[in-house]
C-alpha cells in the first residue's frame, strides 16, 4: 500500500516494517495512515465493496487539507486512507503559459485549468479497487511535471479541491461530500502566509492574483458548488464537525468488515483428492514429480532435527526446481540460431513481454532466490499480507509491485510469478492474486508458486474463485488445524491470532513448520 513515485524499481529493504513505515509520509497525494486492507472480495474473488470516497471542497485556504488530515487522525485504527488533491491535475502549461503565471496573469481557478475528467478517471479507479497514477504538480514551477505517483490499496479516500463539487462525474464518486466554509479574510490571510512560504510568491503577487482571479472564481463556481455537499464544516474550530463525520465513516467501514479467514480454512474437499504423478486431481495444481530425490529433500525440510544452513541449502534447491517447473507455463516461440560449428538449429526463447516475481513477505522469500537463479533480470515486488491480532482476518499492509505491474497497460501484458511458502488457508495467496488482477494482470498470466498446499485448506476456494491462475508446487499435505501457540509468526497465511496469552495459529501438517523463520531466523 503506497503513494509512490516511479519509474523505479522496488528496492525494499528487506524490512517489511520499515518499508511500511517509509510509505506513510505525511503529504497530500499519498497514504496517511494504515492499519491494513481487510478483504474487499468475496469467496468468488470477486470485489464486493469499493472504496468509501469522501469529496471536500471549500475556498483556496479554507482549511480542506487540514480537515482532511484531521478525519484522518481522528479516524485511528482504520483500514488505509489516502488523500486526493484536486492540484495534482492542474493542466500542462506551454512556456508562454507559465511566463503568464509567473507574472501572476494565469487563471488557475476557472474549472477548465484543472483536467476534471482525467481526476475523475483516477479517482473512479482507485476508488474500484484499481491502481492509478497521478500526475505531480509543482507551484513554484507553475508545471506538471515529467514523473507520476503510485496509488494503490485505498480502503477509504478523501478527494479534496476548490472544485471538487462543481463536476456531476465527481460527485457521482463520493459517498459523502463535505463543504468549508470560511470567513473571505480569513482564506485570504492564510493565502498570503502559505503562499509566501512553501510557494515561492510575494505578497503582492498574492493579492493581485487573488484580486483577479481567486475572488471572483470562489463566487462564481466555488461558493455555489456548497449546495451539493452533505456537511457544511467551518473553516476554523472544526474538531465537532470532523468527529461527526469520522463516526460516519467508521461506522460505514463496520458495516463493511467481512470475517474471511475461518470461512476459507474450513472448506474440506468431498471425497479427498489423489495426488498423481504431477498433478493433484480436481484442484489442477501443478505437483514436482514425486521422485525419490524430491522427497529426499522433503525429507530433510520436514526434519525439526535439520540444521539451518541445511535448511538454507536444501530450500534454494527446491526453489530453483519449482520456478523451472513454472517456467513450463510460460509461452515460448521457435529461435533460429547458429551454432559454433556453423549450423543452423531451431530453438525456442521466451515469449513474454514482461515477465516479474512478487513475494509475499516473508516467507516467499526463499522462493525469490530461486526465481532470481532462473531469471537474473526479472523485478521482484512484494506484498505484506499480516493476519490481525484480534479477528485472524487477513489484512494486506504494503504494496511494493514492479513498474511493469504499477502500470495498467504493462500490467495487461506482464507474467508474474506469485511466490509463498505455502497455501495452508489461503487467505493471504487469495488477496495477493485479487491484488494482481486488481492492477489488470491477467489470471492466466499468474503462477503460483509454492513448497507446500493444505489440501484440507482453503485451496478449493481459492481453485474455484481463480480457475486461470497456475499452481505449482512441491508437496500436497493431508492436514491443517487450529492450535494455540506461544510463538509469533508474521506469516499472513498461518493465520495467527491473540486471544489471552497464547495464539492461534493453523498447522500444517506433516508440514514444514515455519519455513519463513527456519530459513531467515
Ligand atoms: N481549523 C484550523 N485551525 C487553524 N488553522 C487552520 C485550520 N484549518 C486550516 N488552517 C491553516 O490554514 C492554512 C491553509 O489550510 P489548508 O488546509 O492547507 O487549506 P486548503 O487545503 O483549503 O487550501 C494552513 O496553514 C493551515 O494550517
Ligand atoms: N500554478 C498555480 C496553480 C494553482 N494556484 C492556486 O492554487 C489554489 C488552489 O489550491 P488550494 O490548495 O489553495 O486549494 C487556487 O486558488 C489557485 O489560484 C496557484 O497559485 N498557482
Amino acid at each position: 500500500m503506497l503513494g509512490e513515485e516511479y519509474p523505479s524499481e522496488p528496492s525494499h529493504s528487506g524490512d517489511p516494517q520499515r518499508d511500511l513505515s517509509e510509505s506513510f509520509r505525511t503529504k497530500k497525494n499519498t497514504i496517511l495512515k494504515s492499519h491494513g486492507r481487510p478483504p474487499w472480495y468475496g469467496e468468488d474473488g470477486l470485489p464486493i465493496c469499493d472504496a468509501f470516497v469522501i469529496g471536500i471542497a471549500g475556498g483556496s485556504a479554507s482549511g480542506k487539507t487540514h480537515v482532511a488530515q484531521q478525519i484522518v487522525r481522528s479516524l485511528g485504527s482504520v483500514p488505509t486512507v489516502v488523500i486526493m488533491s484536486q492540484d495534482s491535475f492542474y493542466k500542462y502549461h506551454t512556456p508562454e503559459e507559465v511566463a503568464l503565471a509567473h507574472a501572476n496573469r494565469m487563471d488557475f481557478d476557472h474549472p477548465d485549468a484543472l483536467d476534471m475528467p482525467m481526476f475523475a478517471a483516477c479517482l473512479a479507479d482507485l476508488k474500484a479497487c484499481r491502481q492509478t497514477n497521478i500526475p505531480i504538480y509543482s507551484f513554484s514551477e507553475h508545471q506538471r511535471l515529467a514523473e507520476k505517483k503510485y496509488l494503490y490499496g485505498a480502503a477509504i479516500i478523501i478527494a479534496e479541491g476548490i472544485m471538487a463539487l462543481t463536476d456531476p462525474s465527481l460527485r457521482d464518486l463520493y459517498d459523502l461530500k463535505v463543504f468549508v466554509q470560511c470567513d473571505s479574510d480569513l482564506m485570504l490571510a492564510r493565502r498570503i502566509q502559505r503562499d509566501v512560504k512553501e510557494r515561492g510568491r510575494s505578497v503582492e503577487g498574492v493579492l493581485e492574483q487573488y484580486l483577479r482571479y481567486v475572488k471572483p472564481a470562489y463566487d462564481n463556481f466555488v461558493q455555489p458548488s456548497s449546495r451539493y455537499a452533505d456537511i457544511v464544516v467551518p473553516g476554523s474550530n472544526n474538531s465537532v464537525a470532523i468527529e461527526l463525520i469520522s463516526t460516519h465513516i467508521r461506522r460505514q467501514m463496520n458495516e463493511r468488515a467481512r470475517h474471511f479467514r475461518k470461512a476459507m480454512a474450513s472448506r474440506t474437499i468431498d471425497g479427498g483428492l489423489t495426488l498423481t504423478e504431477d498433478t493433484v486431481e480436481g484442484l489442477n495444481i501443478v505437483v514436482l514429480p514425486q521422485t525419490p530425490q524430491l522427497k529426499g529433500i522433503y525429507t530433510i525440510l520436514r526434519d525439526e532435527t535439520t540444521n539451518r544452513q541445511d535448511f538454507i541449502f536444501f530450500v534454494d534447491r527446491l526453489a530453483t526446481f519449482l520456478i523451472e517447473k513454472a517456467m513450463e507455463h510460460l509461452p515460448y516461440r521457435p529461435k533460429t540460431i547458429v551454432t559454433p560449428v556453423g549450423e543452423e538449429c531451431v530453438g525456442k526463447e521466451l515469449d513474454v513481454k514482461h515477465v516479474c516475481g512478487v513475494s509475499i513477505i516473508r516467507s516467499g522469500g526463499p522462493l525469490e532466490r530461486g526465481l532470481q537463479r532462473v531469471l537474473s533480470d526479472a523485478p521482484v515486488g512484494s506484498l505484506l499480507v499480516q493476519s490481525d491480532a484480534r479477528s485472524g482476518e487477513p489484512l494486506l499492509l504494503h504494496v511494493m509491485l514492479p513498474v511493469c505491474i504499477r502500470l495498467r497497460h504493462l500490467a495487461e501484458e506482464a507474467w508474474v510469478f506469485l511466490l509463498d511458502a505455502q497455501i495452508s488457508t489461503a487467505a493471504s495467496a487469495f488477496m495477493a492474486i485479487r491484488t494482481l488482477l486488481d492492477h489488470g494482470v491477467k489470471q492466466e498470466h499468474i503462477i503460483f508458486v509454492t513448497f507446500l498446499v493444505a489440501r484440507s485448506g482453503g485451496v478449493t476456494v481459492l481453485r474455484k474463485a481463480f480457475p486461470g491462475v497456475t499452481i505449482v508446487c512441491g508437496a500436497v499435505d493431508d492436514n491443517l488445524r487450529e492450535a494455540w501457540l506461544e510463538h509469533y509468526d508474521t506469516n499472513g497465511d498461518t493465520g495467527t491470532v491473540q486471544e489471552g496469552d497464547g495464539r492461534k495459529v493453523w498447522i500444517m501438517e506433516p508440514g514444514m513448520g515455519q519455513i519463513g523463520d527456519r530459513y531467515y531466523l
